[in-house]
């Protein structure tokens, strides 16, 4: 499903001053496309996915999926957290069923099949305390999926892993995107990871947070993070973060 994000405006009340975080962002993603946002830290790309996700309604401007207006949460719109959120009472299948009936066999043989997309089999059986977070943060994917999702709004998913780790997850993630043909949005502070994975990235500048720029990426998959190419726009994408006169911090090759 193709989405259209405007927001002119999006502001929070703090100590009575009105804080303007995002000022004028447009952005159009076509059906199938995965979106890499990066920028600055606090420079609103949390706020900017829980618009996306109908989380935040109070903001000047309009989200639409397809031709639908987004006003509230949907099943519609995937969200995967940074953090993996699952139930730990819950075993694995129970937590990628979460609210759906596990006895029904319909349901029971999706569970299977993704748990298989997201490599997992095996563990059906086991609780959140025996998975790694690699593992964990698999399960709150096959979660998101299971309910077919228009849009999955991913908020640095990877972030809290070791680069391995965060290197497999890129590929699973990749092939769930080229199998499903899903419209990804995702927000990183991983440059590599916003080129490796993106059919087309945003870069934000903060204070307020605002559009520096939009860039298609053409690399064909797979794409290989020591090609030319792949180098040469990751220094393309670093010289925009210059002219935003914002500190580049380092978070593995990252921002
Ligand atoms: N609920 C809130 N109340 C008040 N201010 C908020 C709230 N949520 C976010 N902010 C402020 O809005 C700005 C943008 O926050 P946001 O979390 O969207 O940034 P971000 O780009 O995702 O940051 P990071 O990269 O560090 O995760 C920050 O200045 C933050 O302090």
């Amino acid at each position: 499903m193709a989405v259209s994000i405007v927001v002119n405006e999006k502001a929070f009340i703090s100590d009575e001053k009105r804080n303007v975080v995002i000022d004028d962002i447009s952005l159009e993603i076509k059906q199938g496309e995965f979106l890499t946002i990066i920028g600055p830290s606090g420079c609103g790309k949390s706020t900017l996915l829980k618009i996306i996700a109908g989380l935040d309604t109070d903001y000047m401007g309009k989200v639409h999926i397809e031709n639908r207006r987004i006003v509230e949460p949907g099943i519609n719109q995937g969200f995967i957290f940074q953090e993996h959120r699952l139930f730990p009472w819950l075993t694995v299948e129970q937590n990628i069923a979460a609210d759906l009936n596990l006895r029904d066999s319909k349901v029971k043989q999706k569970v299977a099949e993704i748990i298989q997309i997201v490599r997992l089999d095996g563990y059906e059986k086991a609780y959140p305390s025996a998975l790694s977070g690699g593992m964990s943060q698999r399960v709150a994917i096959a979660r998101a999926l299971i309910r077919e999702p228009e849009v999955l709004l991913l908020d640095e998913p990877f972030g809290a892993l070791d680069a391995f780790t965060r290197k497999h997850l890129q590929d699973v993630l990749l092939q769930i995107w080229q199998k499903k043909k899903i419209t990804m949005i995702l927000v990183t502070h991983d440059i590599d990871e916003s080129i490796y994975l993106g059919t087309k990235l945003a870069i934000l500048r903060s204070k307020p947070g605002a559009l520096q720029k939009v860039m298609p990426i053409k690399l064909s998959f797979p794409r290989n993070r020591t090609d030319s190419s792949f180098q040469y726009l990751r220094q393309e994408v670093l010289k925009e973060f210059e002219k935003t006169k914002e500190v580049v911090y380092e978070q593995g090759s990252g921002i």
